[in-house]
């Protein structure tokens, strides 16, 4: 195994393949031929080292790629015949699976600041007998963390503007998202969103909005009753709770992604610092309709950063070499930011380069 140097406030990034079928492995050797994201981080990759070349070698004269040789390799080769570029099953769920386990393990143990994952199939992994939700609730299991947040980070390239969105349901039967919501839930997600604005963005006095659930936030329960029974109170209670906050809501979902688009786009400029959306697509639909080529998929309240790219797998074009590697690039910068700037315990610290 190849090191690098070791450069202090240079975080040390372990990056998971993820699916073997899918285009994880395209994207990451595409985004790393930006030799500006190895200037600011070590990176490790995880996974097998003969799919890795395999994809190497397939690309290299179509599109500008990374030899994964530059890269130390943590080499996990598994059932290599059983996976078909394009088509997930057991076999690539399984693998998938164990680059998360093995990187996990190792980031917990001390060796790298921040686990960056390429996109998994869930069906893969249940396929393989793994049978989580997704690689979040597998990093927060094996972290023994129970409160954590999937947000969403997403910095225009028309304004520099960043577009922040916390799921407070993530990967549940939309049936299921009415009974989920509680003043408990709702109330460990906005401490866990207050936190994380002040440590990773340095936004100590945050404005932050909250969705309604229903059409009009129910129109004075007319439209549903959920705001009026518990959600106006709870926000209102939240407001007093945190005095140094501006507390936003609940804001009918249809109007609440105007001002973020606007911002977005530059035409605004008083756009909040994050949104905390009710359930997955009431807050993924807008941030992939901005965003889906750079927004980055976080975790927050575990001990170590992790993220991620917006998208899927995208089985239908893997092997094509035809994978936009853009939100799989940011992913990689935002670790490096937040890995570096956690190393030094300090303010928020944009990198060179970007
Ligand atoms: N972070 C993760 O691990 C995520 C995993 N998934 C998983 O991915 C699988 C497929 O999910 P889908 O809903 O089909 O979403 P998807 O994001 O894989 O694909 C949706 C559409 O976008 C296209 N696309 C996706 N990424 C692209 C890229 N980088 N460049 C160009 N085109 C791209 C695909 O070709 C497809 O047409 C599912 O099993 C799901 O669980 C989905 C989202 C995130
Ligand atoms: N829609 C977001 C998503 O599927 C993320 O899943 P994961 O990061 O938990 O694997």
């Amino acid at each position: 195994m190849k090191t690098q140097p070791s450069t202090p406030n240079r975080p040390h990034l372990a990056v998971t393949l993820g699916d073997p079928a899918g285009i994880g492995p395209e994207v990451i050797l595409k985004a790393l031929a930006d030799p500006a994201i190895a200037q600011n981080c070590q990176i490790t990759l995880v996974g097998s080292r003969k799919l890795l070349q395999g994809c190497y070698q397939q690309l290299k004269s179509q599109t500008a790629i990374a030899d994964p040789e530059a890269f130390p390799i943590l080499d996990i080769d598994l059932n290599q015949e059983a996976i078909a570029l394009g088509t997930g099953n057991a076999a690539s769920g399984g693998a998938s699976f164990a680059y998360m386990q093995e990187a996990i393990a190792r980031t917990l143990a001390g060796d790298y600041q921040a686990i960056v994952t390429g996109p998994i199939a869930k069906t893969c992994w249940k396929a393989a007998g793994h049978p989580y939700p997704g690689q979040t609730e597998l990093l927060a299991e094996s972290a023994q963390i129970k409160r954590f947040g999937m947000l969403f980070v997403a910095k225009s390239p028309h304004s520099h503007w960043t577009l922040r969105t916390l799921l407070a349901t993530t990967h549940i039967p939309l049936r299921q998202v009415p009974d989920a919501l509680t003043p408990e839930l709702l109330t460990w997600k906005l401490d866990l969103l207050i936190e994380c604005l002040r440590q990773d963005f340095g936004i100590e006095t945050p404005r932050i909005a909250i969705s309604g659930l229903n059409p009009h936030s129910g129109e004075n329960g007319q439209l549903g009753t959920e705001e009026k029974d518990w959600l106006i109170p709870w926000i209102k209670q939240q407001q007093n709770i945190h005095p140094q906050a501006i507390i936003d809501g609940p804001i009918p979902p249809d109007t609440l992604w105007v001002k973020p688009g606007q911002a977005w786009f530059g035409t605004a400029t008083n756009a909040h610092d994050a949104y905390l959306a009710l359930y997955h697509d009431q807050g993924l639909i807008p941030v992939k309709l901005m965003a889906f080529d750079k927004a980055v998929n976080t975790t927050i309240g575990l001990p170590f950063i992790r993220t991620s790219p917006d998208h899927g797998t995208a089985f239908d074009i893997a092997g094509q070499g035809i994978a936009d590697c853009a939100s799989m690039k940011s992913a990689l910068w935002l670790a490096a930011e937040l890995g570096s700037q956690r190393m030094i315990g300090g303010e928020s610290k944009t990198l060179q380069s970007k």
